[in-house]
């Protein structure tokens, strides 16, 4: 029989239940207890829906009330010694390490949060030191495969891989010398333990996810994993069999680290490495299964079911039933919950989706029509046919106009009419700006009245006509601030939007929204991203109104604000029908109509912000990064090249290091990068050669704090060691929109005293 399996399904509740619960203790509303219970509910509700729809291998251990990476850093006790000083409770100490603990005399910072792969979830980084010692700390896998067997449930415990767990950390900062993939002869013995004691809680077979091993690793990374996997099997005690599984790409360059491994199982992604499949095929030993992974655990798409029963039926066929497991490709984790809970969603459009519940479902009827014939289950695959030719035919997926559009780019929508320096004379006579230019990334604070006007409107409380006008006072608000503060460059504030993709998806044709649609971000921060569904194209202007009633009420520039197409698309579900390629580029060509409206409007300074840039990138260095770099830069160039010389261009990064060659391959003629917080004398260095003119962040806008002029006198000093003054721009890391207005005045005023006193200098 060929039989099911899942990698790991959504621990936050369909309708936010842990984030909730998650936040209400955060503030004291609710106790210990009563958190647990919901946690508890939940898994108990997840185990009897994967139950319930028939999935064999079910996972446990995949639920967290903050982070599974930092679960597994407690439990092998990866505590740095600041968070175990306090005798907090076991939850405590997990929100403490995952979020600082500000309580009375305690001042502890959270741990590093880090991007999970190309995903848009964030783990907690392991930290490890020259003290760190190993050792089973807690119960959680076993507590949750007992409360799984408790309800009759047996279930595959799920565990971060010993390699990936070291791999994924980082030494802490009185240990900068220890390569933390040295500690593996440390670990080992404790994880084998670990091993020893599921089993004897009864557990059959683990999952053991070693990630990792789709990025580009270096060589005693590699060896790593005989090592591991030979350590852990030699247990003198019985342990589980095990699941190797990988996933987010293809493990091509690294299959040789995992061949001849004594595990039972090994599972590989084929949605996003299908290439690798008679690859794998090749190393199998002949007693080892293969879980495929075939229903993409990061998207909302329906799958092809009859694609998918086809691209494993000659897996079978070669391996025999019992050795083939159908599985999601990843954790389900970065799927919404349940599409059933979409009560508002066009019925046809609705019908091209599969969330992680729906997922399940497909998961059991692929490996059903293999095990007992497609016959068995042909209600089912006809309805899927329907569906996937009714999305593929559709007037919603198809813009023939679009397409064309997109087929009939030339590299002249690509490039400014001028180089860089030509465009400078033109812009530095037009807008004649001081030395040391000011301005700030866009957003001001998104104040409760704000959201509740918004809310009002949306709900139809009060009419268009009101919004606007309440819209027109907080412009007017902000301009007055931003004069008063004597700032050169100004912004219109951004109040109309909610989020800065889900502002312009719900103005875009070809985009889908939801009303659950929630995934985790990062602890209790979901994100409900908007869904392209069809291609996209510009049906009106999206900004034009408000940007040119912000430039109406003042004589300084307004800069107009849009997001750029890669950060749309990155922050949207994409389709799985076309290249990301082509959905970059039909949301190019949309904001390049934008663009180009602004400047008929008499907007004269436009910024393109791609803070998505860097995380797009590709895992692995190679032809697709290449490819990937190119488009993006493409994309940010067309969007923008449709100006005179004499309109200034700016762009916007943040959250990550960034290679100043991505940067310059998009010749804006202004960029801001977020800067604060990077206290590597060589960033600023890498950057020094940036041809254009460039604004590097002065102040972290996460932060309520407030830098004295002097402060920014002196990091502006430490600018200056390496930048020309005339390239150089001051303003904050990113937008205000989390602050405070008091806050927000006294850094702005602050840091604009610091660019006058330069000035003065000069
Ligand atoms: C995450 S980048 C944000 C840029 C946007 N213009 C803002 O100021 O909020
Ligand atoms: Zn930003």
């Amino acid at each position: 029989m060929v039989s099911s399996a899942v990698l790991g399904f959504p621990r936050i509740g369909p309708f936010r239940e842990l984030k909730k619960a998650t936040e209400a203790y955060w503030n004291s509303k609710i106790s210990q207890e009563e958190l647990l219970k919901v946690g508890k509910e939940i898994r108990l509700n997840n185990l009897k829906l994967q139950k319930d729809a028939g999935i064999d291998s079910i996972p446990s251990n995949d639920f967290s009330y903050y982070d599974a990476i930092l679960d597994f850093s407690i439990l092998l006790n990866v505590i740095p010694q600041r968070y175990s000083n306090e005798n907090l409770s076991p939850l405590d100490l997990l929100f403490a390490m995952g979020r600082g603990l500000q309580k009375g005399s305690i001042d502890l910072p959270a741990c590093e949060m880090v991007k999970w792969f190309d995903s848009n979830y964030h783990y907690v980084r392991p930290t490890f030191s020259h003290s760190t010692e190993f050792k089973i700390n807690g119960s959680k896998p076993i507590d949750e495969y007992l409360e799984a067997k408790s309800i009759g449930i047996e279930t595959t415990p799920v565990l971060i891989g010993p390699v990936s767990f070291l791999f994924l950390g980082k030494s802490d900062k009185d240990s900068l010398d220890l390569d933390p993939i040295s500690l593996l002869d440390k670990l080992l013995p404790v994880y084998q333990q670990l091993l020893v004691k599921l089993a004897s809680a009864g557990a059959k077979k683990v999952q053991i996810d070693e990630p990792i091993l789709v990025l580009d690793l270096p060589q005693n990374v590699k060896s790593a994993f005989k090592v591991a996997f030979n350590y852990l099997a030699k247990a003198s005690e019985t342990i589980p069999s095990i699941t190797l599984t990988t996933y987010f790409g293809d493990v091509i360059p690294n299959l040789n680290a995992i061949t001849g491994l004594p595990v039972d199982t090994l599972h590989f992604d084929f949605v996003r490495g299908s290439s690798q499949l008679s690859a794998v095929l090749d190393i199998l030993k002949p007693n080892q299964s293969l879980s495929v992974g075939i229903v993409d655990g990061r998207n909302i798409w329906k799958n092809d079911l009859s694609k998918s029963i086809d691209f494993i039926k000659p897996i079978v066929s070669k391996l025999g039933q019992d050795r083939v497991i159908v599985a999601s490709a990843s954790s389900l984790l970065h799927s919404p919950v349940d599409l059933n809970n979409e009560k508002k969603l066009d019925a046809e459009i609705k019908d091209f989706f599969s969330f992680a519940t729906q997922k399940l479902d497909e998961i059991v009827v692929i490996s059903k029509a293999l095990s007992n014939g497609e016959e068995s289950v042909a209600d089912a695959l006809a309805a899927n046919k329907a569906s996937i030719h009714a999305r593929e035919t559709s007037t919603i997926t198809n813009d023939p106009a679009v397409q064309e559009r997109v087929s009939k780019i030339t590299p002249s929508l690509s490039a400014r009419a001028s180089v860089f320096p030509d465009r400078y004379k033109v812009q530095k006579s037009r807008f004649n700006l001081p030395l040391y230019p000011t301005t700030t990334i866009g957003s001001f604070p998104q104040t409760k009245a704000i959201r509740q006007t918004r809310n009002k409107f949306n709900k139809g409380l009060i009419t268009l006509a009101e919004y606007d006008q309440f819209i027109q006072s907080e412009i007017d608000e902000v301009v007055k601030f931003q004069e008063e503060v004597g700032l050169d460059v100004l912004v219109h504030g951004e109040p109309e939007r909610n989020d800065m993709v889900q502002y312009f998806g719900e103005k875009l044709k070809g985009y889908a929204f939801t009303t659950n649609g929630w995934v985790q971000s990062y602890g209790s921060r979901y994100v409900r991203p908007p869904i392209i569904v069809g291609d996209v194209s510009r049906p009106q202007a999206m900004t034009v109104k408000e940007s040119v009633y912000a430039q109406s009420i003042t004589k300084k520039p307004m800069k107009g604000m849009l997001t750029g197409p890669i950060t749309c698309l990155r922050w949207s579900f994409p389709r799985d029908d076309i290249s990301l390629k082509d959905q970059s580029l039909q949301l190019a060509l949309a904001l390049r109509d934008e663009v180009q409206d602004l400047e008929a409007a008499g907007i004269n300074v436009i910024q393109v912000d791609e803070p998505a840039i860097r995380e797009g990138l590709p895992l692995r260095d190679g032809q697709e990064r290449h490819d990937y770099l190119d488009y993006a830069a493409k994309s940010f160039r067309i969007s923008t090249s449709g100006v005179q010389d004499d309109v200034q261009i700016h762009s916007h990064f943040c959250y990550s290091d960034l290679d100043p060659n991505h940067i310059k391959a998009l010749d804006a003629d202004v960029v801001s990068i977020e800067f604060s917080k990077k206290d590597d004398p060589n960033y600023i260095q890498e950057f020094a050669n940036y041809p254009n003119h460039i604004g590097l962040g002065l102040f972290d806008i996460h932060s309520p704090r407030v830098p004295s002029t002097e402060e920014f006198i002196q990091r502006i000093a430490t600018i200056l060691e390496v930048y020309q003054p005339e390239k150089f721009w001051i303003n904050p890391d990113c937008g205000l929109k989390t602050r405070k207005w008091d806050e927000v005045r006294a850094q702005l005023t602050n840091m604009v005293a610091a660019a006058k006193y330069y000035r003065e200098k000069a």
